[in-house]
């Protein structure tokens, strides 16, 4: 059973609760310190999208996790810090035209941002002391501060981009489950630095997040909403 009566409210358990991780890595990191079902789920939105659907229809699940490591914004998300979403944005769905990016919406179709619950992202990041703001979903790496530059001006209440997020929520909300994202900070958005990468200590930061979040996910009642 994923969801339990206790002392007159529900709660949901860990193992109600499916994370999805890009790569092997970042679940195995997840996983030292969450008891709940954790999967790698593969690089980008279409790839998240496809393996977190296929793990939601094969058992019952209250939330949805997208999990993993991120570029930052600075100086607002330096590496090694937490980021809880409070908004899941795909930054480049959409089209180019000759006065800028236009998102997909605003073509007439589609979505391209999922809120989780407010009330869970508070906690979440009160028990972690993670940042909370926009993480966008990008297809392709920012490598530049021209992006960099251009990404937070179209989205001012952006801390980091990773590549799953989105797909993840889509799945999600094809389900009709809420959905969180979670990022430790590896490397800044912005110009190509590989030797500035600290993926070792973001997934470190990572298992410490989840070993703060079990008790607060395990105690969330899915019916807040808020
Ligand atoms: O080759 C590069 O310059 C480069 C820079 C940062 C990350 C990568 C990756 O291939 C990692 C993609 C993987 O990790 C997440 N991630 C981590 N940092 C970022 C980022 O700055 N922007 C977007 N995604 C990032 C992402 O979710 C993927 O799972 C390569």
């Amino acid at each position: 059973m994923v969801v339990q009566a206790q002392e007159g409210r529900l709660i949901t358990s860990a193992a109600g609760i499916l994370v999805a991780t890009a790569v092997p890595a970042e679940r195995d990191a997840v996983a030292r310190t969450f008891p709940g079902r954790v999967i790698a789920a593969g690089v980008g939105p279409a790839a998240a999208a496809a393996a977190t659907a296929k793990a939601l229809s094969t058992a019952p699940c209250t939330l949805v996790i997208s999990a993993g490591i991120a570029g930052g914004f600075l100086p607002d998300a330096p590496v090694g810090s937490l980021v809880v979403a409070d908004e899941i944005t795909a930054a480049d769905l959409g089209a180019e035209t000759p006065d800028g990016f236009v998102p997909v919406t605003d073509l007439g179709f589609g979505t391209v941002t999922h809120r989780p619950p407010a009330a869970l992202v508070r906690e979440c990041a009160a028990a972690t002391g993670a940042r909370t703001g926009a993480v966008l979903t990008v297809s392709t790496v920012t490598g530049t501060a021209s992006r960099a530059t251009a990404l937070r001006t179209r989205h001012p209440g952006a801390l980091a981009e990773a590549m799953e997020g989105f797909g993840v929520a889509e799945a999600a909300a094809a389900h009709h489950l809420p959905v969180l994202e979670i990022r430790a900070v590896s490397n800044p958005v912005g110009p190509r630095d590989r030797a500035a990468w600290r993926i070792g200590d973001a997934l470190t930061a990572l298992t410490g997040a989840f070993g703060k979040l079990t008790p607060v996910l395990e105690s969330w009642n899915p019916h807040d909403t808020h």
